[in-house]
């Protein structure tokens, strides 16, 4: 299979997908620019042959094309990485898009406007696919944290091009990834929090093959705590998921995996800075309070587990650590692993909005590798092919 090395860029136009999926504030400013500097030496690479370079990428979940989801907030931020002048159009395919794609000359780069303000994206569509395979001589896909999406810019676009490879950064993660599914040494523990219930909880159930202990954190263990019969408040849940809960809290036991939910919350009467807080049992969360953050007994008990891991696999933050109020439970449990680490333990920590807390608290030096992919790490680690990585590769 070809790498981006035997491709010569000169005179040609590059069409990327990145993942530039990053935080972007109220303000419109750029939490953490990980991903975007995760990208740079494919695109340092390409310019550097004489090629121009078309970026596309998603950000967020929009449904009604919302303005706080468009990619022109991050211009700035990705010139500043790049040290280059980035161009930006407000669409990502027709005459737009075209014409700002075709004026490009060497040296310059293009940032279209977020793919998922086209529906056809996400339902991987053919002919949308199409219109962005004219925007580029060259396919590359280095959308590591996207690979688990079998979208029209991921997977459905390759099919348009005779020439196309992963990028360095695809590339580095697939190799990083593949040699700790090899060589993971017991005992393997998984941390899953975050708020991304609905498509994760599946990867949970999958992943339970592969570990001997789970810990199950932030926005996720609610949909676990009320379909065991606890009182959540208004905290995180998905309503439909509890049945699978269950299902995945047999399933654990049955094969032997510990499980290890929240013990106890920070509780707080609304989502904000400014809010009451208290702390209650995990299962005893008033009406009208939600869970924002672990309590002291949960990082307690979820250090202990850490603390005699092996392989640490982590994906999801364990508090809306967005919040100063709320971001004692990640710090902790960051802190632990740093600390498994020094100790020999090998950690994996992905996923944008971890990686971004992981280095607000200065925490991404004591990990052993830090991955842009969140959703994508857990579902490569599960031993899945990934529908990204398939389309480039054939396998
Ligand atoms: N108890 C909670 N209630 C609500 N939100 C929570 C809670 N705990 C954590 N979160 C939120 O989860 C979000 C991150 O979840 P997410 O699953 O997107 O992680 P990620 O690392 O970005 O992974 P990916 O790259 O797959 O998106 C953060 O914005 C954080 O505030
Ligand atoms: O942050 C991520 O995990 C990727 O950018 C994918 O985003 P998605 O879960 O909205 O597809």
């Amino acid at each position: 299979m070809k790498t981006i090395d035997d491709f010569n860029f000169k005179n040609k136009r590059a069409l990327i997908r990145v993942d530039f999926n990053v935080p972007v504030d109220k303000d419109g400013k750029v939490g953490d620019a990980n991903r975007i500097e995760a990208a740079k030496p494919t695109i340092e690479k390409i310019l550097k042959d004489g090629g121009s370079v078309v970026l596309m990428s998603h950000l967020g979940r929009p449904e009604n094309n919302e303005s706080k989801y468009s990619l022109e907030q991050i211009v700035g931020k990705v010139s500043e990485v790049l040290g280059v002048d980035v161009k930006f159009v407000n669409n990502c395919v027709g005459e737009v898009a075209e014409k700002a794609a075709n004026n490009l000359k060497p040296g310059e780069v293009l940032l279209l406007e977020n793919l998922r303000y086209h529906k056809e994206e996400t339902e991987g569509d053919s002919d949308f696919a199409k219109q962005l395979s004219k925007l580029g001589d060259i396919y590359v896909n280095d959308a590591f944290g996207t690979a688990h999406r079998a979208h029209a810019s991921t997977t459905v676009v390759a099919k348009y091009f005779e020439d196309k490879c992963f990028g360095y950064l695809l590339q580095k993660e697939i190799e990083s990834l593949n040699k700790v599914l090899k060589s993971a040494e017991k005992p393997v523990t998984a941390i899953l929090g975050g708020a991304k219930v609905s498509s994760k909880i599946t990867v949970i159930e999958n992943i339970l093959g592969k570990v001997d202990h789970l810990i199950i954190g932030g926005g996720m263990a609610f949909t676990f705590i009320k379909a065991r019969g606890g009182n959540v408040g208004s905290s995180l849940i998905e309503e439909d998921k509890q049945e699978l809960a269950l299902e995945i809290l047999a399933k654990a036991e049955k094969m032997g995996v510990e499980i290890h939910l929240p013990i106890d919350s920070v509780i707080a009467d609304s989502f904000s800075e400014l809010a009451n807080t208290n702390i209650t049992p995990i299962d005893n969360i008033p009406d009208g309070w939600m869970g924002l953050d672990a309590g002291p007994k949960t990082i307690e008990s979820f250090s202990n587990v850490i603390a005699k891991s092996k392989t640490i696999l982590w994906n999801g933050p364990i508090g809306v650590f967005e919040m100063d109020a709320f971001s004692k439970g990640t710090i902790e449990l960051g802190k632990a692993i740093g600390q498994a680490t020094k100790n020999g333990a090998f950690s994996l920590v992905g996923g944008g909005d971890s990686v971004s807390a992981v280095k607000k608290f200065g925490l991404e030096d004591q990990m052993s590798y830090v991955s842009t992919g969140g959703g994508a790490m857990l579902e490569m680690l599960e031993g899945k092919s990934l529908p990204g990585i398939e389309a480039i590769s054939g396998e």
